[in-house]
């Protein structure tokens, strides 16, 4: 074949694949690649992997699913996960990046903070909120579908937050990029004590945990919230301007809930669910308050190392 025609044809190839994006993504990932998450599969996700958070479960369905479907949407969506210790705020997490990008936390268009790895020393407080806001425009240029998570926000410098509050506000463009698109989702501990006196009346009554509605909890979470010294959003404008778009509250998990982690975990090593060994987990694990002992001290994290005492593999 002579260069010229070859050189033609790779060319009618190349344009090809460029424009046909679809067949591109199929060998890479691509920004935004599933455009239309599927509702219903974010659903059976959560119902069936989720134990014992009716609260967030609802809103965040709702919430990722409208927000994804919103071609229109006038700023970026920002979700602020609270509450207590391996009650499910990472897996979540990671559920709904992997609803929206194949590669999940993987991907290279989800990116995870966590205070205390990425802005350790609060003298560096001027540094990070450079470096951070210029992660972020980075980012969002290269793919307006970005997801950004800070974990551990409780352990972040009050005032650092504050630095990306230009990008979660109602602008269209700043600099030329438009973050309408991208998705913040801040994790923190902070609230939890208020999350868990409402979940202990509704026990002590005799209530379901089921009935907690989210007017229970979200006005006092933000409120709380604002006021924690320790919540990384201390007094911060993120609050104030009404920047957050909803505060999920995860509910202490109980007993139950434990017992419901463990099966998966043995069905995920491949063996067969044995409820004795079930039980002893969940009976080694530790409960609050003292006298009632109705939540697990550490939700579902500690129970997969205590599982590894019962299996060699
Ligand atoms: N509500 C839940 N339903 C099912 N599994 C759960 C739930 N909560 C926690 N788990 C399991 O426990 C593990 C640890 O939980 P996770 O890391 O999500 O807790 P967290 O709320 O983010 O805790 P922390 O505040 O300490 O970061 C998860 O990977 C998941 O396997």
């Amino acid at each position: 074949v002579e260069p010229i025609s070859l050189g033609l044809a790779l060319a009618g190839v190349l344009t090809g694949y460029i424009s046909y994006p679809r067949l591109y993504c199929l060998f890479t990932e691509c920004c935004s690649q599933k455009r239309s998450l599927s509702r219903e599969a974010l659903q059976k996700d959560l119902d069936s992997k989720l134990f014992g958070q009716h609260l967030a479960k609802k809103v965040i369905l709702n919430a990722v699913s409208g927000f994804i479907s919103n071609p229109k949407s006038k700023k970026p969506l920002t979700l602020s996960l609270h509450g207590w210790t391996g009650t499910g705020k990472n897996f979540v997490s990671k559920i709904i990046a992997e609803h929206i990008y194949e590669g999940g936390l993987n991907s290279d268009y989800v990116h995870l903070f966590v205070a205390t790895l990425h802005f350790p020393h609060a003298g560096n407080i001027v540094q990070y909120k450079d470096q951070l806001q210029l992660w972020i425009r980075g980012n969002v240029s290269a793919c307006a579908r970005s997801i950004f998570i800070f974990d551990e926000m409780d352990k972040m410098h009050a005032g650092l937050i504050d630095a990306i509050k230009p990008f979660l506000d109602y602008y269209d463009l700043i600099d030329g990029v438009s973050y309408q698109k991208a998705i913040f989702i801040f994790l923190s501990n902070a609230g939890a004590e208020r999350i868990t006196d409402v979940a202990l009346d509704f026990w002590r009554s005799g209530k379901q945990r089921e009935e907690i509605k989210l007017k229970d909890m979200e006005q006092a979470l933000s409120v709380s919230v604002f006021n924690n010294k320790n919540s990384g959003f201390w007094h911060s404008s993120l609050i104030d301007r009404n920047l957050i778009d909803y505060f999920v509250p995860f509910l202490p998990l109980e007993y139950k809930h434990l017992k419901m982690c463990i099966r998966v975990e043995m069905k995920s090593r491949g063996h067969e669910v044995d409820e004795d060994i079930v039980t002893k987990v969940a009976e080694e694990m530790t409960f609050f308050p003292k006298e009632e002992r109705v939540f697990s001290d550490k939700g579902c994290k500690t129970v997969y190392t205590k599982l590894d005492y019962y299996y060699d593999d």
